[in-house]
C-alpha cells in the first residue's frame, strides 16, 4: 500500500511533534523510522494508523484518509511499547478479538509463536510480565499480516534470545509475503540490518530518509593525520568531524574504496551512529 505524508503538522498545545513533514512510501518495504527521544516518530505512526488526527496536513494510505476509515484500520496494524491491550482480557481472548479483526490473520502462525513464547493462553493481560505482554503484542503484529504493520519500540522486557527470535521471524515472514513494516526502535544497532530503508525524524522534521544499502555503501568514517583527512573531505558532504592529537576522524557521505585510494583508514558507520551525528548536527 501507497502511503503518502503530505505537509503533516501535529500541535499538541505548545509542543510542535511534527512539524510540516512530507514524504511517500511507495514500496512494501522494512523501513527503519529512527530518531532521538520526543522527535515524532510515535506521533507519526499515531497519524498513520489513525488514532489521532493531524492538525494540519494529511496522510493517505492507498488516497484514503486512516481516522475513521474501517477499509484502512484493517490494513494497518500498530503495535506499541505498552497498553496494547485490554488489562482484564485473557491472552485467548485478545488472540480470538485481533484474529476476527484482520482479515488476512494467520492462526498457524499465532499457535506457532504462541508456543515460541510460551505463553499461557489462559492469562489475564494484567497478570503478564513486561516481556510476556510484549510477546503477545509481536505475535498479535506478524499473525495479523497486516499490508502496513508498524512496530514502535515493541520489545520492553524482552530479552536478547526472545528479541533475536522476533527478528529472525518478522524477516522469515516477510520474505515469504512482503508487507510494509515500519519499526521504530531506541536498539538500531541490533535491527539496523533488518531495514532496506531508513528515516531519520529530528524535532518533528525527516531529516534523511535513505536506502538502507545506500547508507551503508556511500557513507564512511575515515582516520588519518588531520591534514590528509582535511585534503580528503574538502569537496565532501561532512556529517561529522573530530580532532584529537593531530588526528582526525571524519563521516562523510562517500565511498569506502575512494578514501582507502586516498591512504586514509577506513570503517563502514553504523546506522546508529549516522542517526546520532545527523540528530546532533541538527542541534539536539
Ligand atoms: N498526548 C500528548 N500531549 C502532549 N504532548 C505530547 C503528546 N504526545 C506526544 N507529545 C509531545 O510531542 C513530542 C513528540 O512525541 P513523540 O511521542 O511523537 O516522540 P517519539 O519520537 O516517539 O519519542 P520517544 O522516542 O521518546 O518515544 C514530544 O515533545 C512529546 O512530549
Amino acid at each position: 500500500m501507497r502511503i503518502d505524508v503530505r505537509n503533516v503538522t501535529k500541535k499538541y498545545k505548545d509542543t510542535l511533534a511534527l512539524d510540516n513533514i512530507s514524504f511517500t512510501l511507495d514500496e512494501p518495504k522494512i523501513y527503519g523510522l529512527l530518531g532521538r527521544n520526543g522527535a515524532g516518530k510515535t506521533t507519526f505512526m499515531e497519524i498513520l494508523s489513525g488514532h489521532i488526527l493531524a492538525t494540519g496536513g494529511e496522510i493517505l494510505v492507498d488516497g484514503e484518509k486512516p481516522f475513521d476509515n474501517q477499509r484502512l484500520t484493517e490494513s494497518v496494524c500498530l503495535i506499541k511499547e505498552g497498553n496494547n491491550f485490554k488489562r482484564e482480557l485473557k491472552v485467548k481472548h485478545v488472540l480470538r478479538i485481533y484474529s476476527l479483526f484482520y482479515p488476512t490473520w494467520d492462526q498457524e502462525l499465532a499457535d506457532d509463536l504462541i508456543k515460541e513464547y510460551n505463553l499461557n493462553l489462559n492469562s489475564r493481560v494484567k497478570a503478564l510480565s513486561k516481556g510476556m505482554a510484549s510477546a503477545l503484542g509481536i505475535i498479535v503484529g506478524l499473525a495479523c499480516k497486516a499490508p502496513i504493520t508498524i512496530f514502535d519500540e515493541p520489545y520492553i522486557g524482552l530479552d536478547a534470545a526472545a528479541r533475536r527470535k522476533f527478528y529472525e521471524i518478522l524477516l522469515e515472514e516477510y520474505e515469504s509475503e512482503k508487507r510494509t513494516i515500519i519499526f521504530s526502535t531506541h536498539l538500531i544497532d541490533e535491527v539496523s540490518l533488518l531495514f532496506e530503508e531508513v528515516l531519520i525524524i529530528q524535532d518533528g522534521k525527516l531529516v534523511l530518509k535513505e536506502e538502507a544499502e545506500n547508507l551503508r555503501n556511500n557513507t564512511c568514517a575515515v582516520t588519518g593525520s588531520a591534514e590528509a583527512v582535511e585534503h580528503f573531505i574538502k569537496d565532501k558532504e561532512i556529517i561529522n568531524k573530530k580532532e584529537l592529537a593531530g588526528m582526525m576522524t571524519a563521516y562523510v557521505y562517500g565511498s569506502q574504496e575512494q578514501a582507502e585510494a586516498a591512504g586514509l583508514s577506513v570503517e563502514g558507520i553504523p546506522i546508529q551512529e549516522l542517526m546520532i551525528h545527523l540528530t546532533e548536527k541538527k542541534g539536539a
